[in-house]
């Protein structure tokens, strides 16, 4: 690309005003989580991994958790099975399970994998069950209304929760100059495999390598308002206000959740995003402005 003396000046002007920033996240890792809502058209999505591979040249470490809802939603709906949602959750019976393996560890993954390598990175895909990188534990979720004494247990099939995550692989390859790229399936003991939310899995995955970020890239311009309105620096007394009146339902209860969890385990920032807008995670980490939703533990309770 040959580009006018004008327009090189722009070019290195943006450059440079991109080194303090560099220099402030140079050797930190940064967990990117990248929502399936977020995969909406082929140029975003190369965009994304050009992304990605920016960072790790200019020395941050992202480690990237995918997501893959819509696309496994898609190849439910050719094979006539239903899909169902609990509090953002799939149910998720043995032939569902079969499904998400597929389209997660098969098709989302190779797809992103083969992104940022087109784009010269190196980008190792994984699921939880490659070197036991993510075990996991049934996830029992509750529900209670106020006529009843006790709260019931939802039986959603085999749906999980992180019980632990193998750093030393994450760190290997980080330190080998690879980006992993996680699909969020996990596995027990006994080789059962279980569908994570994968919000779930990225906020895990930040809380145990201490990253710097967290940056989930979904399909919205953040957490909204009742009127559509990006809400930002909110405190765990709002969010459940917000879940409690209903503004915050679905997809968002994981991601808020996750992102509630991760800094008050020590992530320093956690971002919602939008990852249908241009370069949004750069937008984010190269700017004084930030865009989306930012969650700290400052004033957190
Ligand atoms: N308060 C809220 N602000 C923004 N989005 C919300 C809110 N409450 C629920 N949502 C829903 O959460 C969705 C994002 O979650 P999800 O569909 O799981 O996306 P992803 O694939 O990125 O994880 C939004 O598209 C929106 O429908
Ligand atoms: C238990 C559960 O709900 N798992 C998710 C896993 C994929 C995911 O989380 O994808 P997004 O990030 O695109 O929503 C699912 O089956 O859809």
């Amino acid at each position: 690309m040959t580009l006018d003396r004008e327009q090189a000046l722009n070019t290195a002007t943006v450059l440079s005003t991109a080194l303090p920033y560099i220099q402030k996240f140079s050797g930190k890792t940064l967990v990117i989580k990248y929502g399936g809502n977020a995969m909406v058209d082929e140029n975003l999505k190369i965009q994304f991994a050009r992304d990605v591979v920016l960072l790790k040249t200019v020395g941050i470490n992202p480690v990237v958790v995918h997501g893959g809802g819509p696309q496994i939603g898609d190849l439910l709906e050719k094979l006539n099975i239903e899909s169902k949602f609990i509090d953002g959750m799939r149910v998720t019976d043995s032939a569902t399970m079969d499904v998400v393996e597929m389209v997660l560890g098969g098709q989302v993954n190779k797809d992103i994998v083969n992104l940022i390598n087109n784009q010269g990175g190196s980008a190792i895909g994984l699921t939880g069950k490659d070197g036991k990188l993510i075990t996991a534990d049934k996830l029992k979720v509750t529900r209670k209304s106020p006529e009843m004494q006790q709260p019931e247990i939802i039986d959603i099939g085999h749906v999980g929760q992180v019980r632990s995550v193998n750093t030393d692989l994450i760190n290997m390859l980080v330190s080998s100059d690879f980006i992993p790229v996680i699909a969020p399936v996990g596995v027990d003991e006994k080789g059962q495999s279980y569908n994570i939310n994968a919000d779930l899995v990225a906020g895990k995955v930040a809380e145990i390598l201490k990253a710097e970020k967290l940056m989930l890239l979904t399909n919205t311009a953040g957490l909204l308002d009742k009127q559509g309105e990006v809400l930002t620096g909110l405190n765990a007394k709002q969010v459940d206000d917000l879940i409690a009146d209903g503004t915050i339902y679905g997809g968002m209860l994981p991601k808020i959740q996750c992102a509630l969890d991760a800094v008050r385990a020590g992530v320093k920032r956690a971002h919602i995003i939008d990852g249908r807008v241009s370069h949004s995670i750069l937008l984010e980490i190269f700017t004084d402005q930030g865009v989306g939703t930012l969650i700290t533990n400052e004033k957190l309770d």
